[in-house]
């Protein structure tokens, strides 16, 4: 990103956990007064003759035109109160019916692929089915039917703390798959199919979940990066990941070049580049970060770039920062699955000590030690200087 900071990355398709800049920006804004509006009722009609204010550039979870709209409706007390305590009822508001909304989001993607489903033709059939001897090289299966630490280390080389990669696809398989979503893409242009993008930040890429590959990437995750996470990342829930977002990315001089620095959606991210030739395109990383510090400036030694080798994954917690530089020839095509743990998302909101895998708050926690040691180790001193005197 041009300014710098993080972009949390969202897929368009899950529900959205509150992200590290609308935190902050909401808190910045003083949006967040301390007492909530049990009482609050709109008006049944509303004030047409009422000018409402403009909520551009009020981060929150609701487009700033809804805020405008209901503006009219608020009870003509709360009219002439500044912006940011309107926009503040107006979302608790809002929120009230948020269970609602994401009923209707489901119901919403539900339909969506339902459509795909019904229409779409696929190309290699084989894919849609796990099948382990065809999809990977023996050494990952191998690895995998061992399941022992050792066994992994075997197979994975660990360049920077926290990022591991190994070979895991075989050409075969990276060559379907490419040519599935290129039969895709082509089914979309010629239906003029709306089609929804992978995330926020892609203008190019496709859900394979949304075209009949969920059930294989769900078994992809439960049956081969979980066994991985649950040894390499325990501590963000790698034991217990439960649902995933699959997708591909795509870059070249006629799709998306880079992509931003950022955190992932996801506990755990597997990466696997599925080719073409391409040059450039290096997966840069910055070091882990929790919400509180995902702004924290990066140290020497969590600086990391990766280039991508078709057939080979890279696995990381999907808060280590980072992003990919640009693609500077041919076309690159790789597969994210970005995992999740519903049981770490919900413990995360009860957590009261500083995350282990966040570095800062490491970092900090260190420093306080030592800051104490440092004082108690001065107080020792005194009193012993005291005493010989
Ligand atoms: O282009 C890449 O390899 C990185 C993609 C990525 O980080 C993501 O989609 O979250
Ligand atoms: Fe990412």
């Amino acid at each position: 990103m041009s300014n710098g900071a993080v972009d949390p990355r969202k897929d368009n398709h899950s529900p959205m956990a509150p992200d590290a800049s609308a935190a902050s920006n909401s808190h910045g804004n003083g949006v967040v007064p301390s007492s909530a509006p049990s009482h609050l009722r709109l008006r049944l009609n509303p004030n047409t003759e009422h000018n409402p204010d403009r909520y551009d550039g009020i981060e929150m979870e609701f487009n700033p035109l809804l805020y405008s709209s209901l503006e009219r409706y608020l009870p003509s007390t709360m009219l002439g109160a500044n912006r940011s305590t309107k926009a503040y009822y107006m979302r608790q508001l809002l929120l009230r019916y948020a269970p609602d909304g994401e009923r209707s989001r489901v119901k919403k993607n539900k339909e969506y692929k339902d459509k795909i489903m019904s229409n779409y033709q696929p190309m290699h059939r084989e894919l849609y089915h796990m099948n382990p001897a065809a999809f990977f090289v023996s050494s990952f299966t191998k690895a995998i039917s061992e399941n022992t630490e050792e066994a992994f280390r075997s197979i994975i080389s660990e360049p920077s703390p926290g990022v591991l990669t190994f070979e895991m696809l075989q050409p075969r398989f990276c060559e379907m798959l490419l040519d599935e979503v290129e039969h895709f893409e082509r089914w979309v242009r010629d239906t003029k199919f709306r089609i929804m993008r992978p995330n926020t930040m892609n203008a190019y890429g496709a859900v394979l979940d949304d075209f009949g590959l969920e059930t294989m990437l769900d078994k992809l995750m439960e049956d081969f990066i979980r066994p991985m996470s649950k040894i390499f990342f325990p501590e963000v829930g790698g034991a217990t990941l439960d649902s995933h977002h699959g997708f591909v990315v795509e870059y070249g001089t006629d799709r998306d070049a880079d992509l931003g620095f950022h955190v992932d959606d996801s506990e755990v991210t597997l990466n696997v580049c599925l080719g073409e030739q391409f040059s450039g395109g290096e997966l840069f990383f910055r070091g882990v970060r929790c919400d509180k510090h995902v702004n924290v400036e990066s140290k020497p030694e969590e600086i990391f770039d990766y280039s991508h080798v078709p057939g080979r994954a890279v696995i990381h917690r999907g808060r280590h920062r980072h992003g990919a530089r640009s693609t500077t020839s041919g076309h690159r095509v790789n597969m994210l699955v970005w995992c999740r743990s519903s049981v770490f998302r919900e413990m995360k909101k009860y957590e009261r000590h500083a995350p282990s895998w966040c570095a800062e708050c490491q970092r900090e926690k260190k420093e306080r030690q030592r800051l104490s040691i440092a004082a108690i180790n001065l107080e020792l001193q005194k009193r012993v200087g005291g005493a010989a005197s």
